[in-house]
């Protein structure tokens, strides 16, 4: 509840200073003549590509999917609702209504397309894709009708009309001696925008979109629908492009294609850059800064002085010192100006709170969790018996798989079967195949050959993402984590709701998708107890040792109450103490009725946890049954254990430890 409170507070404290600081800009420039309309035309030109610039960060800095075209977007905004007002006389809403749509669809479909290129590959495709919008509006005589000077005589064209709501007009910035109405509404659309965002960036939706730019393979193991996210961020990113487009032409009255050349992709790329790229209001700042330098009197009166004092041959022109001074801000603010600003607040309240991994107890000093049963002693082999015969039915089966890289069979022919409330292990040398089984099940790979059924059902052709909302978890090897976020935003991306949450729901998700929240946040919370790193949750993951990002990995596993866990050496580089807490932690979620799959080379953890060891080599199973059976099977010895015999036949030395966190 207290949590709710402050979120709600802070939340109305933004929009809150928002719009008085849009009422106060307005008010500044909504009389007088001269300087005062230009400034008012250069804050409706804020406010306007600021919108613009907010899909980028959502684009580039949330999602990773580097754009160059989003100029493209603005102009194609731009033209399409002049077009439908000038040409078929459409009213204004409906122009407007049109051409954003038009701009989200593009942009989706362009997603689409791409959807496998990254990086520079969608760099260049989106830069084309913006230059050949800029050829077909300098070109296309028809597009002439709205262009200003130079081609306003040719073309007969006069500004667009004055955009009336309800009797009112909404006047542009320089119709001396009016107020400039129009930057009060683009003001007020800024504001919407801005609170949108914010909503936006805080719910699962805007968390989704930071997994698919950590790592696809992750956000999909999450839940998420990579290649349909991606079509909708885009299409987000490009309907605001758009909108930012129509309120441009609004604001100016004419179209010229010079405005819309592809280095405005590049200014806006660099807004949201110097900014705070993936921040709410970097793009603001952003696209205030630069605007205003390009137009700032001081900028104009050094290149003056630089022509006076120094040289009229070799001086830098205003891009030029634009340049410097963007550059000089980007390497000393790498995260951008309000990234940096609250890098530098979040820091000192850490600090003050006495908050880093530091001050917390080391894991061995750290404190069992609750209600922990003795788990550790040794399981006889009556025991281990039984477990056979409480399995309902297996969760999970394998029958017959296999699977081919190139020329290289990974895996022959494999067959295992995992029951809830039941812990089997997947050992073998390196290259058996054990992961390429464990990557088969949760659906990296498809197998060649062979079936895989999750509670009867073939998951063939089931994708990863609808896997996992089947309830198929999963960490990896090396643990994959959003390294710059808290630890409980890494757990929280372990919530059903990361993959099914639509953007409509995280901007104006009521009173039930509140309740989703706190739900969410009260598992996350839960999980992060159960694995004893509840104290770290506001710590950045990045900053913990590797054990414990294991330890957050594991809790965004089972957030989700998963039927079915797959860990793929989740021991690896833990220490003993953290070796036995991860112990304890199986065994009981085990009794919780979960089915475990877990593929380890760490010997003593499996005697203590598994029920049932299957023992691979060269991709086929050698040996499967209880544990002791396995492990001292000769086959098993010779191919696998010989050289660590002597160390799973002794006790193992952290079996008799004390469950801790
Ligand atoms: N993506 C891939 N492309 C090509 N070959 C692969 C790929 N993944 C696995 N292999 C090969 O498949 C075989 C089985 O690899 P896998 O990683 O499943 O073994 P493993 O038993 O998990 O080994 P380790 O214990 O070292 O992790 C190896 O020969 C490996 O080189």
């Amino acid at each position: 509840m207290a949590t709710f409170n402050k979120t709600r507070l802070k939340g109305f404290a933004f929009a809150g200073g928002l719009t008085i600081l849009a009422v106060v800009f307005y008010l500044t420039v909504s009389s007088g003549a001269g300087s005062a309309l230009s400034q008012a035309q250069l804050i409706g030109q804020v406010a306007a590509l600021t919108l613009a610039v907010v899909g980028i960060t959502f684009l580039v800095g949330r999602a990773g999917m580097p754009s160059l075209g989003q100029g493209a977007f603005v102009a194609i905004g731009a033209y399409t609702m002049s077009y439908l007002r000038m040409q078929y006389g459409w009213p204004t809403w409906l122009a407007v209504l049109v051409a954003v749509a038009a701009c989200a669809v593009l942009g989706g479909i362009i997603a689409w397309a791409t959807g496998r290129l990254r990086g520079p590959q969608l760099v260049i495709v989106t830069l084309f894709g913006a230059t050949i919008v800029y050829v077909l509006i300098s070109q296309l005589p028809v597009f002439g009708q709205f262009a200003g000077y130079p081609n306003s005589e040719q073309n007969g064209t006069s500004s667009l009309p004055v955009v009336q709501v309800f009797g009112i007009s909404l006047t542009p910035p320089l119709s001396a001696g009016q107020a400039p109405t129009l930057v009060a509404v683009l003001l007020g659309v800024l504001v919407l925008t801005l609170i949108g965002a914010r909503r936006l960036m805080r719910s699962k939706w805007g968390l989704s979109l930071l997994t698919i730019k950590e790592s696809e393979l992750l956000a999909a193991h999450l839940g998420i629908n990579v290649l349909w996210r991606k079509i909708s961020v885009f299409a987000l990113a490009s309907a605001l492009a758009g909108m930012a487009g129509v309120e441009y032409a609004l604001l100016f009255g004419h179209l010229q294609p010079e405005s819309f050349v592809f280095v405005l992709s590049i200014n806006l790329l660099v807004m949201a850059i110097l900014g705070g790229n993936g921040t709410v209001l970097g793009p603001l700042v952003g696209t205030a800064i630069i605007l205003w330098l390009q137009t700032s009197p001081y900028v104009t009166n050094f290149v003056k002085w630089e022509q006076k004092a120094i040289s009229h041959q070799w001086y830098l022109s205003s891009q030029g010192i634009i340049g410097v001074i963007l550059i000089l801000l980007i390497i000393f603010m790498r995260e951008g100006i309000v990234g940096t600003v609250s890098r530098v607040f979040a820091n000192r309240s850490a600090k003050r709170r006495g908050r880093t991994e530091q001050h917390l107890p080391s894991a061995e000093q750290q404190p069992a969790p609750i209600d922990e049963p003795p788990y550790i002693e040794e399981r006889n082999t009556e025991e281990r018996s039984a477990d056979k015969e409480v399995r309902a039915g297996a969760v999970l089966s394998i029958s017959g798989v296999g699977l081919s890289f190139g020329g290289i069979r990974a895996v022959t022919d494999v067959s295992l079967s995992v029951d809830a409330g039941e812990i089997l292990a997947l050992i073998g040398p390196n290259g058996a195949g054990k992961s390429t089984v464990a990557n088969m099940i949760s659906g990296v790979y498809t197998p060649d050959r062979g079936t895989i059924t999750l509670n009867g059902r073939d998951l063939k052709s089931v994708p990863a993402h609808l896997r996992r909302r089947g309830g198929i978890a999963r960490t990896f090897q090396a643990p994959i984590l959003l390294l710059d976020r808290s630890v409980i935003e890494n757990v929280l991306a372990g919530s059903k709701s990361l993959g099914t949450q639509s953007w409509f729901r995280g901007i104006f998700g009521g009173p039930s998708a509140h309740r989703q929240g706190e739900a969410d946040l009260a598992a996350a919370q839960h999980a992060l107890e159960r694995v004893g790193l509840l104290e770290l949750a506001e710590l950045r993951a990045g900053d913990l040792s590797y054990g414990r990002q294991r330890g957050v990995e594991l809790a965004r596993a089972i957030a989700s109450s998963p039927e079915v866990l797959i860990l793929d050496e989740p021991a690896a580089g833990l220490n003993a103490s953290e070796a036995a807490t991860l112990s304890t932690l199986l065994l009981r979620l085990r009794d919780e009725g979960l089915a475990i799959l877990i593929v380890e080379h760490d010997m003593p953890l499996v005697r203590r946890t598994a029920g049932r060891i299957v023992c691979l080599a060269s991709g086929q199973v050698l040996a499967s049954g209880l544990p002791d059976e396995v492990l001292s099977d000769k086959r098993v010895m010779r191919a696998y254990l010989g050289s660590i015999a002597a160390e799973i036949t002794s006790e193992p030395k952290s079996s008799v430890v004390e469950p801790i966190a």
